[in-house]
């Protein structure tokens, strides 16, 4: 499902406009009458006190006004307030002609000053007509207390109009102040910064109105500028197995992961790789560990390295790589897995850049392998072509350079600059997971949920992504239908149990995939007629 950022619906919206030659009026007019069918849809029947129409001094304040037209034409004995923020003189255009119809009307309209703060009581519908797209910088004043004065709101319902007020629809961050709404009523198409974190968390459920212009009718000039991924969009790639096939073509998977005192990390990962389609999946460890693999998941084949003479406890070291990417060959992987459960120790450190550097095979750069390529970034930089990198923010910042609450505040363009710098394919987790290619592609992840918080879920995307490419996906479409799948099959297990294991979650995992294959499944945060 496209995406669209701010300044592309805007562009895009005035061309359509004058090659339909549609008025911009009945744009606005269509744009109030669709949010207010899909606000009953959400829940008129619960007979609201009263509806707080709060608009500010824009077009998206000019919705808030013809929606609350069309409320009181509907609902006439249903009191409305619409609350101005800004001066109604400077309306422009549609606004000022809908400001002024509703005067005739004589719908009570209160102009919002910061001496006369808001209130609202329990049992309103608050529809929240502020800022739209059209945000152009942090929320301050009078305007940050109206959207304080909304959160603050008791029992009450917050419908935002096109996008939470205070949200940068293209970034998704949050510019000060963001209105927090149990339900978003976008127009016309997605906005990107509503599906990733942080703003993400203020949308609530995301519904999708329709404005009267055709944009499905020239896919072609709706530029790419990011995709929610859906069930339709990963079904194709799903592990199949093809009637002549056999473990080896199927697909070997090589996990370098697990450390004595991180055995689960390896685990998991050879775990997952299993339950997502792979033929093989082959785990480079240690003579200590190999009998315990054995126990655990007997199916793992296990490629034993060299004892360490000198060393107290084992550990990877350089002289390992070579074993390893000798391994990769004669047992035939296509793809390989590093970094989880690896350790920080400085000759581990030097063992995973020589792997990375010789491997014949590429994959997935997980947790303490990530952590060594930012020691070396300036090395790493446009050498990591077709690799996947999977850091979370803490992760990014090291690869970045940078804090990791600089990442946070900015999740799409952080992982924009991590592609761009090592070449890679970025998979910055969290809520919302961002897949990114080095061309600039940009998948949104609309699954999981916070029982995803756990350790080893992580080690456990990691084995995923690295099963599907050894299947021969690429790798952006292995990173977008792990991601898909990783988080589902939280989703899925959540309805059955509130606490989530990344064992389970392992288990689980051929259970979402068959729920994707059956078509049995809704995306759960846009919901569309
Ligand atoms: N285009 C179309 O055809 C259609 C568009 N539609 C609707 O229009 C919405 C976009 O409308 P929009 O472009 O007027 O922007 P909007 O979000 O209302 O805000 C702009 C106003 O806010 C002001 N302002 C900005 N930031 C501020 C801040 N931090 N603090 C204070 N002020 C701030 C800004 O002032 P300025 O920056 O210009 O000084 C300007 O006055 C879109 O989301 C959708 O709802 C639909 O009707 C369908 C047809
Ligand atoms: N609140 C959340 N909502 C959705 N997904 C989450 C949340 N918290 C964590 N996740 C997901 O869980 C996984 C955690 O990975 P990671 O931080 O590497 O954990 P670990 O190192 O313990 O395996 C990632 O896929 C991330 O996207
Ligand atoms: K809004």
């Amino acid at each position: 499902m496209k995406l669209i950022t701010s300044e592309s619906m805007q562009k895009l919206e005035k061309r359509l406009v004058e090659s339909y030659r549609i008025p911009t009026q009945l744009l606005m007019e269509n744009a109030g009458r669709n949010i207010v069918e899909k606000i009953e849809g959400i829940g008129m029947e619960k007979s609201w006190k009263q509806v707080a129409v709060i608009c500010g001094p824009g077009n998206n304040g000019g919705d808030g006004l013809v929606i609350a037209r069309h409320l009181n034409l509907r609902y006439p004995s249903l009191p409305i307030t619409i609350f101005l923020a800004g001066n109604p003189e400077r309306l422009k255009n549609d606004s000022a002609l809908n400001y002024e119809i509703c005067q005739r009307i004589g719908i009570p309209i209160q102009r919002v000053f910061p001496e006369n703060p808001l209130g609202f009581e329990p049992g309103t519908l608050i529809i929240d007509s502020l800022f739209g797209t059209g945000l152009s910088k942090n929320v301050e004043g009078i305007f940050q207390v109206v959207i304080d004065a909304i959160n603050e709101a008791k029992q009450s319902m917050i419908i935002a109009v096109d996008v939470p007020s205070g949200i940068d629809a293209t970034w998704g961050k949050i510019m000060g102040r963001a209105v927090k709404a149990h339900h978003t009523i976008t127009l016309g198409m997605i906005k990107r910064g509503l599906v990733v974190a942080p703003a993400r968390e203020y949308c609530g459920t995301i519904h999708l109105a329709d404005i009267g212009i055709p944009f499905d009718r020239e896919p072609g000039i709706v530029p790419q500028e990011g995709f929610l991924i859906t069930p339709d969009f990963i079904r194709p790639f799903l592990p199949e197995k093809a009637f002549l096939s056999n473990k080896i073509s199927t697909g070997v998977v090589m996990i370098v992961a697990g450390s004595p005192a991180m055995t689960g990390a390896g685990l998991l990962t050879c775990q997952a790789a299993y339950r997502s389609g792979a033929g093989m999946v082959i785990w480079a460890t240690n003579p200590q560990l190999a009998p315990l693999v054995k126990t655990s998941i007997p199916e793992v084949v296990s490629t034993i390295l060299s004892d360490n003479k000198n060393s107290f406890q084992w550990e990877y070291l350089p002289h390992h790589a070579d074993e390893i990417c000798k391994a990769i060959l004669q047992r035939k992987c296509r793809s390989i897995a590093i970094g989880p459960g690896l350790g920080s120790s400085w000759s581990s450190k030097y063992f995973i850049e020589k792997v990375i550097e010789k491997s014949p095979v590429k994959g997935v750069i997980d947790a303490d392998a990530l952590n060594a390529i930012a020691v070396n970034r300036e090395f790493w930089k446009n050498r990591l072509q077709g690799w996947i990198l999977t850091p979370h923010e803490g992760e990014m910042g090291r690869l970045l350079n940078r804090s990791a609450s600089s990442i946070a505040e900015n999740r799409i363009a952080a992982s924009c600059a991590l592609s761009q710098y090592f070449n890679c394919i970025t998979v910055l987790k969290g809520p919302g997971t961002i897949v990114v290619s080095p061309q600039g592609e940009i998948a949104i992840n609309p699954t999981g949920n916070p029982n995803l918080a756990t350790a080893g879920s992580g080690d456990v995307l990691t084995g995923i992504i690295a099963s599907l490419l050894a299947q021969g996906r690429s790798p952006f479409i292995s990173a977008v239908t792990g991601v898909f799948l990783h988080g589902l099959t939280a989703d899925l297990y959540q309805k059955q149990s509130p606490q989530l294991l990344a064992s389970d979650l392992a288990s689980y995992l051929p259970y979402a995939i068959k729920v994707v294959k059956n078509c049995e499944y809704r995306l759960p945060i846009v919901d569309r007629d």
